[in-house]
């Protein structure tokens, strides 16, 4: 198998999936694309917009009239992206405690969901792209290249989402973050099942890099040196 031109990667909250998918990204020169931030930048706005997590209809014409820009960063703060919501930076809004407990549940109407997926379906089919999410391998991108379906346990996803909460100085115990993520991978079940061909990775006492080293591993060529075939990949349009 060449270098793929479109790369899906599914799986958990905190599973991984936007470390691995930034990394793969920069590795081939490709665009970076977390799906999962749209669904925050809605449920950001509803919440600021009172419109209540249960209404279809609402939500659905919100997801239609607002313009979420995800750019290269545009502040030296950690981020992999600035996220804008009509203009505002909302990059780290959309990963505050209030947008966690309900993000869940405005994701899961099949009108908002239809929306999401025709802005990402466009950004999908210009190619060189590694797209991150629930549902790319099997919804937005089904003809994608290479799909991974990244998998940890519960109590590895949880201990990740503990250090990146105190990070930003947002204390919780394990148990508790354990159990939102638990309530999460229910409530989100219904979309985040791997493709049929997909490969799972399950990255538990792995580190990044040795995720990216597999992955690239995936694709090697056997008549050419790797090396040689993610430059040419870069060097091509
Ligand atoms: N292989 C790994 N080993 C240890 N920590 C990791 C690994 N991959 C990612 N992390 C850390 O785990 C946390 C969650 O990672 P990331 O945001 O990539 O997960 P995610 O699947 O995209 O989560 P979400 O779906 O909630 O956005 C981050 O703090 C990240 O630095
Ligand atoms: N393609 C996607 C991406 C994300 N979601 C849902 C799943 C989560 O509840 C929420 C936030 O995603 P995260 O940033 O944690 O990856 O959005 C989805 O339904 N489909």
């Amino acid at each position: 198998m060449r270098i793929p031109r479109t790369i899906a990667i599914d799986g958990q909250s905190a599973a991984g999936k936007s470390t691995l998918g930034a990394l793969l990204a920069a590795e081939l020169g490709y665009l970076y694309f977390d799906t999962g931030v749209m669904y925050r930048a809605l449920a950001l706005a509803a919440l600021r917009a009172g419109i209540d997590p249960d209404d279809e209809a609402a939500l659905t014409a919100l997801a239609h009239r607002l313009t979420i820009d995800v750019t290269a960063p545009t502040v030296t703060d950690g981020r992999q992206y600035t996220v804008l919501i009509d203009g505002e930076d909302v990059t780290w809004a959309i990963r505050d405690p209030d947008v966690e407990r309900i993000v869940s549940r405005t994701a899961r109407f099949p009108a908002v969901r239809r929306e999401m997926i025709r802005q990402q379906q466009a950004i999908g089919r210009r190619g060189r792209v590694v797209m991150v999410g629930r549902d790319i391998g099997t919804v937005v991108m089904p003809d994608a290249d290479l799909k991974i379906y990244l998998q940890a346990s519960l109590t590895e996803r949880a201990r990740r989402r503990l250090a990146e909460l105190r990070s930003r100085n947002i204390e919780m115990s394990l148990e508790q973050v354990a159990a939102a993520l638990a309530e999460r991978d229910a409530l989100d079940a219904h979309v985040a099942q791997p493709a049929d061909d997909a490969i799972i990775l399950v990255n538990d006492g792995l580190t990044p890099a040795e995720e990216v080293a597999w992955v690239l591993q995936q694709f090697a060529n056997g008549d050419q040196p790797l090396a040689q075939e993610i430059n040419r990949c870069k060097s091509t349009p």
